[in-house]
């Protein structure tokens, strides 16, 4: 048993303190409100963010940071991404020996384009940290927290590491493989979010299936387009935190990002959206630091331009996807376009 803190007492931080807390740890909870500490250490609930459940007496909250990371090797960060840099500054100054920090975030920070690994690495010195950690995969809150089979993946440059905090997550309902490819397991798990707002605009412009599973594959394929040319593994977007977080994403009603695109498709401005979501919607974000990212990588990325110009260009939803149904003809995988263009040189050279 091992005393952990856990950075943020949303939807997801809950989950996973009760992931940590079923594994017997001795846990942290950090909230930045107090009447939500009073309400978990006096009630054991969380009304706002996941309101059938109720909490074991291991998780204990706090919202005061010294106290939340004192005597502990492992901090877990679970915060949006736009509180995230705030919250590491705090962080340094209270660090004392060199921490595992683990992070369940999923975006990319607008203008430094950096992934969250690099965004802690940017804030908490190297003397001070023994490794970062991301984990992700998909795995809504309200499933997990109610126990439901859930498989996520860790991965970190240290892999010895990965598998230590594979161990302080891992149990029968919450199964946690390793990768060791961070730059795929970061990229796959925050780009996924920018398609979902796409599979809930089709769905509130009442699109069907079709074009569900349209955008779903060829989200995939902008998703690996730009993640290979950043140096990730393409096999990694076949994996729990590419493909397997894009489909839990896209399909289910209890993703923020979904109901968002969702209730945009429908008519309503990003605004009324987001004022009413009560939840952080990180697609938002991530869409602008995807757009600066395909123009600085020079990578083609339609989906994530048009899902720009809805969000931040007043472009009407529909005539987005018109836009994407129009763009001039090519071939579905790039990797095979050479080798078709081998096929007509040899037809050519050989005509039957
Ligand atoms: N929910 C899920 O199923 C999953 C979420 N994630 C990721 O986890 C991260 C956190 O999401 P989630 O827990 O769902 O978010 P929620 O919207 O459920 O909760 C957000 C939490 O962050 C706090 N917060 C908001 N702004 C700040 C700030 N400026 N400083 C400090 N705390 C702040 C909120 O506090 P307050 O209540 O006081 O506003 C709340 O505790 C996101 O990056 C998300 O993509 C990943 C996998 C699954
Ligand atoms: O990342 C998630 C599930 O894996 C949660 O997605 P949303 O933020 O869209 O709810």
């Amino acid at each position: 048993m091992k005393k952990i803190a856990v950075i943020g007492a949303g939807s997801w931080g809950t989950a996973l303190a009760l992931v940590l807390a079923d594994n017997n740890h001795d846990v942290r909870l950090w909230a930045r409100r107090s009447e939500q500490v009073d309400e978990i250490n006096e009630h054991h609930t969380n009304k706002k963010y996941l309101p059938e459940i109720n909490l074991p007496t291991n998780i204990v909250a706090t919202n005061d940071l010294t106290e939340a990371i004192s005597n502990t090797d492992t901090i877990v960060l679970v915060t949006p991404t736009s509180a995230l840099r705030e919250i590491l500054k705090q962080l340094k100054s209270e660090i004392e020996k060199p921490v595992t920090i683990v992070h369940a975030s999923k975006g990319i920070e607008p203008d430094t384009l950096f992934r969250v690994s690099e965004v802690i690495e940017d804030e908490i010195p190297e003397e001070l940290r023994k490794a970062v950690v991301v984990l992700s995969g998909p795995s809504h809150a309200e499933e997990v927290s109610l126990r439901q089979p859930t498989t996520v993946t860790v991965s970190s440059k240290n892999h010895n590491v990965a598998e230590q905090v594979q161990d302080l997550f891992i149990n029968p309902n919450f199964r946690v493989y390793t990768n060791p490819d961070i730059v795929g397991v970061e990229l796959g798990g925050s780009l996924k979010n920018i398609i979902a707002l796409g599979a809930g605009l089709s769905d509130g412009l009442g699109y069907g299936d079709n074009a569900k599973a349209a955008l779903l594959t060829r989200g995939l394929a902008e998703i690996a387009r730009l993640g290979t040319t950043m140096g990730a593994q393409t096999l990694t977007f076949a994996g729990l935190s590419g493909i397997g977080d894009l489909v839990v994403t896209c399909t289910s009603v209890h993703s923020r990002n979904w109901r968002a695109g969702n209730l945009l498709g429908k008519g309503n401005s990003l605004e009324e959206v987001l004022e009413n979501m009560g939840m952080v919607v990180e697609g938002v974000r991530t869409t602008k630091a995807a757009f600066q990212l395909a123009k600085k990588e020079g990578v083609e990325m339609p989906i994530t331009n048009e899902l720009y110009d809805v969000l931040f260009n007043s472009k009407h939803p529909k005539e987005a996807v018109d836009s994407l149904m129009r763009r001039s003809k090519t071939h579905e995988v790039e990797d095979l376009s050479s080798l078709i263009s081998n096929r007509y040189t040899l037809d050519e050279k050989n005509p039957e």
